[in-house]
């Protein structure tokens, strides 16, 4: 396994990667050209915040399984691009929020008291302190434009000023406002004309690039503070500076800028609004719970394994992983016969899910039902991260209903594969913790544990027929483990299902369907 380090992560996320066993290689300031020609060579990426990861990255990182981001914004990595090229993305989004939100606090009591200014003047050998009066905090309006993680921490941290805490965001429940004692604002223009400071904590979106822009600033109070710890850009530099030189303004702090690394932007002209390059996350505490995170997430999912912050899959809790493992397994192995057996494309795939399983997460199931199906038929990977766009993109609908009770199971997932022509059907269980069934194939019924290699025979339902398939197999070597027969109706259509211990050829199967009664020989790789 060969792990690469574009970026800094802490000490001890490098040893993490490295009591592995894999090898890992710290390649920092790599310069790009010479990544995209080394990248072949890699099994996974670890970077931050500076390192552009996009199709033409994908196009060369062949063998690259997981790109992991250690910090939280992923707005450096073209995450479709990476769902296309089946790589899973993972990020640690908790462990910096605490050295943001702080940042955050610290950039807006600095710049309300021009701290840094103050410095300057002192390192200067410059004592006078008529030019820094400043602002106080307490009993002024926050508003704060995203309360997710971090702008939580913040509302929380400033109530402790006796701030008055407003809050803009759309997408939240009217319940996470009141958790916080946070007032909801509708709108974005009621926030930006009620506070007298504003601090900014969404992702870099298409629509929160640009959104604190002119208009906004033109509906607040003079004397605005700002403050952006999130990503460059959701306020509009250009429009910052107009604001400044209105005197809309007054004071702020800005951590991140729209294009990093900045040597220009208008606001480094400007007096009042102080600059940091980027450090929200940069304090030890954050540096080493992101690097430990990370190395762990990179490392399990390169193992196949649990990644509870994937960024381009569904996740799951540890708990609902181990509630869902076997039927994951079960998914898969019955999306996987489709194209053994049949041959026609698939137009819908229908999913259903009833008893115990329709009370799990199913969306990972039907993903390793998507997995199996198509596996046998794509060259390209396919894995939980790129299965849904590579069904979407085959033209498959994915149908899924959930039926609170079975008559028959205690848990049962059905599969219903329509074709243009006809519809097969296949159906399975666990019971009890681990223990896989294969339960129905095309209406007959069977309670077949899926083994690495297996035959199902259709054939007239007559007597002899068990003891002619046997002796056929028998005479071309191939051992039967187990075996069941099912009918429906005596005397017409039978199916049997045989777990064999060894891969039959194209002449064997062929030989087989020659015997009289047998309609159809077909064989199966379960493993
Ligand atoms: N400066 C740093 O070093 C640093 C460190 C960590 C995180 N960050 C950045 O901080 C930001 C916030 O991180 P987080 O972990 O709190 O994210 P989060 O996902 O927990 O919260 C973001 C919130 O923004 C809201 N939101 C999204 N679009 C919105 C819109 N158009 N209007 C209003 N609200 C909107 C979401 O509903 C969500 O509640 C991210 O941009 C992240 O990259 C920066
Ligand atoms: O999104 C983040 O985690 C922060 O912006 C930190 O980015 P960094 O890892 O480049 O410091």
């Amino acid at each position: 396994m060969k792990i690469i380090v574009a970026e800094k992560i802490s000490d001890k996320g490098m040893e993490v990667l490295q009591a592995s066993g894999a090898q890992v290689d710290l390649k920092l300031k790599i310069p790009r050209e010479e990544l995209l020609e080394i990248i072949p060579a890699y099994d996974a990426i670890v970077v931050r915040s500076a390192t552009k990861i996009d199709e033409e990255f994908f196009a060369h990182a062949t063998s690259v399984k997981v790109v992991g981001r250690a910090g939280n914004g992923v707005d450096n990595i073209d995450m479709t691009a990476a769902t296309k090229h089946g790589v899973i993305v993972v990020n640690t989004p908790d462990a910096n929020s605490v050295s943001a939100a702080e940042h955050t606090i610290g950039l807006m009591l600095a710049s309300s008291r021009k701290s840094p200014q103050a410095n300057m003047a002192m390192k200067n050998r410059i004592w006078d302190r008529s030019p820094f009066t400043g602002t106080e905090l307490y009993r002024k309006t926050v508003g704060i434009v995203g309360l997710g993680r971090i702008g939580a921490l913040v509302a929380t941290r400033l109530q402790a000023f006796d701030m008055k805490v407003i809050a803009y965001d759309p997408y939240i429940a009217d319940s996470r406002f009141e958790k916080f004692g946070v007032e909801k604002k509708e709108t974005l223009a009621e926030l930006m004309q009620e506070a007298d400071f504003l601090t900014v904590h969404t992702p870099k979106t298409k629509e929160t690039l640009g959104m604190i822009g002119k208009e906004q600033f033109a509906l607040a109070k003079k004397g605005l503070h700002i403050v952006n710890c999130a990503r460059g850009g959701i306020v509009d530099e250009e429009a910052l500076a107009w604001a400044a030189a209105e005197g809309i303004v007054t004071a702020g702090g800005i951590d991140v800028l729209k294009d990093e690394p900045a040597t220009t932007s208008p606001l480094f002209d400007l007096e009042h609004i102080i600059l940091t390059p980027h450090i929200g996350a940069d304090t030890v505490e954050a540096q080493d719970n992101v690097g430990v995170s990370i190395a762990h997430e990179v490392l399990s999912a390169l193992r196949g394994e649990v990644v509870p912050n994937a960024v381009n899959m569904p996740t799951l809790q540890r708990q609902e992983l181990e509630q869902v493992k076997q039927s994951l397994k079960l998914g898969e192995i019955m999306g996987k016969c489709y194209y053994q057996l049949n041959k026609e494309p698939v137009e819908q795939l229908e999913i259903i899910y009833s008893g115990e399983t329709a009370k799990m997460e199913t969306e990972m199931i039907t993903l390793a039902v998507l997995k199996g199906l198509m596996e046998p038929v794509i060259q390209e990977k396919v894995n939980y991260v790129n299965a849904g766009l590579l069904a979407k993109n085959r033209g498959i609908e994915v149908v899924e209903s959930k039926i609170a009770d079975n008559e028959h199971y205690l848990n049962f997932i059905q599969l219903k594969v329509h074709s243009k022509e006809k519809t097969f059907t296949i159906g399975g269980t666990v019971f009890g913790k681990n223990e896989l069934r294969i339960a129905e194939i095309n209406g007959f019924v069977f309670d077949v544990i899926p083994t690495d290699y297996m035959l199902i025979a259709e054939n007239i339902d007559q007597p002899g027929m068990i003891g002619k398939i046997g002796t056929m197999l028998g005479q071309n070597n191939i051992n039967i483990a187990t075996m069941q027969v099912s009918r429906n109706v005596q005397g017409e259509k039978a199916m049997m299902f045989m777990a064999i211990d060894s891969e039959p050829t194209e002449e064997d199967l062929a030989k087989i369907t020659t015997v009289d009664g047998i309609l159809k020989v077909q064989f199966l790789q379960m493993g």
